[in-house]
This record gives C-alpha cells, sequence and structure tokens, in this order.
C-alpha cells in the first residue's frame, strides 16, 4: 500500500495520465476562503478517500477539478491544466464525477442513460440517431457495475444504490480515468454499501478514483489512502491507520477518534 504524497519520479508530469497532481488549490467565495492552498497527488490504481468536518471544503475541492467553481492554483491531468478548462473539456480530458444525489435522466432506461453518457464523444448528428444496437462500451459498463439485467428498466424505478452504480457506469462509458465520487455510499443499504466498496476496488485498479465520505466503516474497509481535510485544508494524509493515530484528526474530531464519530456529524 502507497501513501506517496508526491508525483512519480524519473518523467515530467506533463503527458501523464497516471495521476492527478493538485497544487495550492484555492477557492474563494464572497470573500470566505473555502478551500485554502490545498495539495493532493491523487495516483491511479489507489481508492483516494477525501474526508473532514462538514463544511471542510471537500465538495468545493471536487468542484474546481470539474469546473463548477473557479479555482486558483493548478491541477495538472496529462496535458492539461483542468482549473484552466470548462466542465465539458474537462469531461473530455477523462475526469468525471458523480453527485449526492444522483443525476440520472429517470424518464429513460438504464442501457439509454449509459448510450447518452457515452455520447461525450459521439458527434451531434449521430447522437440524434437512434441506435439499434447496444455498443458494446455500454455492455461492458453494464456488466462492471452489475446492471445488466436491469438494462431496460426505467431509471426512475431504480433504487437509491443502484442510481449511484448506474451514475458510475455513466463516467465508465465517458472514458473516465479520473472519477471523483460525492458520498455514494450515502442512504445505502448494507448489501449495497459492500457491493459499492467492491466495485470501486475493481474499477480502481486501472483508474484515479476519489471518493468524498463520511461513512468511516466504509473508509477503513476500502481506502488505499486517505486525505483528511479540515476548514479549507489539508490536515493529515496516509493511510487510516496513520490517519487514525494522528493527534491532530483526533483533536478535530471533537476528541474522538474519527471511527467513533457519528455519522453526519463529523465525518
Ligand atoms: N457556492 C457557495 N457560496 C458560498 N459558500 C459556499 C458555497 N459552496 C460552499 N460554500 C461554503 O464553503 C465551505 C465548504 O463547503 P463544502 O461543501 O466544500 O464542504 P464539505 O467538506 O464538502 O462539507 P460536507 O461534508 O457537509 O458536504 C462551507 O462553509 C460552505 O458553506
Amino acid at each position: 500500500m502507497s501513501t506517496q504524497t508526491t508525483a512519480p519520479t524519473g518523467s515530467p508530469s506533463v503527458g501523464r495520465k497516471d495521476y492527478l497532481e493538485v497544487r495550492d488549490i484555492r477557492v474563494v467565495f464572497d470573500g470566505f476562503v473555502a478551500v485554502d492552498g490545498v495539495d493532493l497527488t491523487l495516483l491511479q490504481g489507489q481508492v483516494h478517500f477525501l474526508i473532514g468536518p462538514n463544511g471542510a471544503g471537500k465538495t468545493t475541492v471536487v468542484d474546481a477539478l470539474t469546473g463548477l467553481v473557479k479555482a486558483t492554483g493548478t491541477a495538472h491531468y496529462g496535458d492539461a491544466d483542468l482549473l484552466s478548462l470548462p466542465s465539458h473539456k474537462i469531461v473530455r480530458a477523462g475526469v468525471g464525477r458523480t453527485f449526492q444525489t444522483a443525476t440520472v435522466f429517470e424518464e429513460l432506461t438504464v442501457e439509454q442513460n449509459l448510450d447518452i453518457a457515452g455520447g461525450v464523444h459521439r458527434p451531434a448528428r449521430r447522437l440524434l440517431r437512434r441506435r439499434r444496437f447496444v455498443s458494446p462500451r455500454v455492455r461492458e459498463a453494464l456488466a462492471v457495475v452489475g446492471l445488466t439485467h436491469l438494462a431496460d428498466r426505467q431509471a426512475g424505478t431504480l433504487s437509491h444504490g443502484q442510481k449511484q452504480w448506474l451514475e458510475i457506469g455513466m463516467l465508465l462509458v465517458q472514458d473516465a480515468q479520473v472519477m471523483l465520487l460525492d458520498e455514494p455510499v450515502a442512504g445505502m443499504s448494507a448489501d449495497e454499501r459492500v457491493a459499492t466498496g467492491e466495485l470501486l476496488q475493481r474499477i480502481g485498479t486501472e483508474r484515479t478514483v476519489i471518493v468524498i465520505e463520511h461513512d468511516m466503516d466504509f473508509v477503513r474497509a476500502y481506502a488505499d489512502v486517505v486525505t483528511v481535510m479540515s476548514a479549507g485544508k489539508v490536515l493529515a494524509h496516509g493511510t487510516v491507520d496513520e490517519i487514525r493515530a494522528d493527534p491532530e484528526v483526533q483533536r478535530v474530531y471533537l476528541g474522538h477518534t474519527p471511527e467513533t464519530t457519528a455519522p453526519g456529524g463529523v465525518a
């Protein structure tokens, strides 16, 4: 298990797509500093968790990396600095995200949702054309997220967990190599959590997966590496055991070790 915090040495970061290097990212809302000089090195092949108390700035970091809020600093991925790109170009660069509330098209089937998500790489005129076959990419995504048997089901009828898996499937068909997932297991049943953790591990072997999470049992079970944020800054970074042993982390969690904290309070 690696807790590397710097980019791999020996080759320049430009052009490399096996890690995302965030340096000195800063987001200010009307004078309020929500993210205050955050550095992150997110390596391919690891499931990376971002935890921290409510309001720590976790979602704002993800919003900045996906073009939803303006930020200063840099976020190098391949040839691109994500902070200088509009959202649609960030998607095309291979970076995708999910939201706390699933954003699937409820009236369409699971397969149609996946097909539309794959459209980010298809010309508009072909997007409008009705497809008579299931593309291999959609078929593979259905299998990876375990929704093959529900391909023809209307997305609005899926369970909360199944919608989250559909969203992850949509990132797969977009060929997102960096996936930023905002509290994917919130509201899931115990079985769905296990299935989701295993899914993250499967897809994380070949991608860079970053998960914002409050559920410490889930973090402990599936994290390769954890970054703790507090008040807009990175407080600690390491394995789950290293994080739990960190006195600063314990202090921020109001005198508790993170795993004793009630869900919905501090992560
Ligand atoms: N659009 C905005 N305008 C003003 N303030 C904002 C905006 N978005 C977030 N904030 C503030 O920035 C801070 C960080 O919020 P953020 O949602 O990133 O925290 P978080 O760590 O994701 O919290 P949670 O775990 O509760 O989702 C909070 O104080 C929040 O109120």
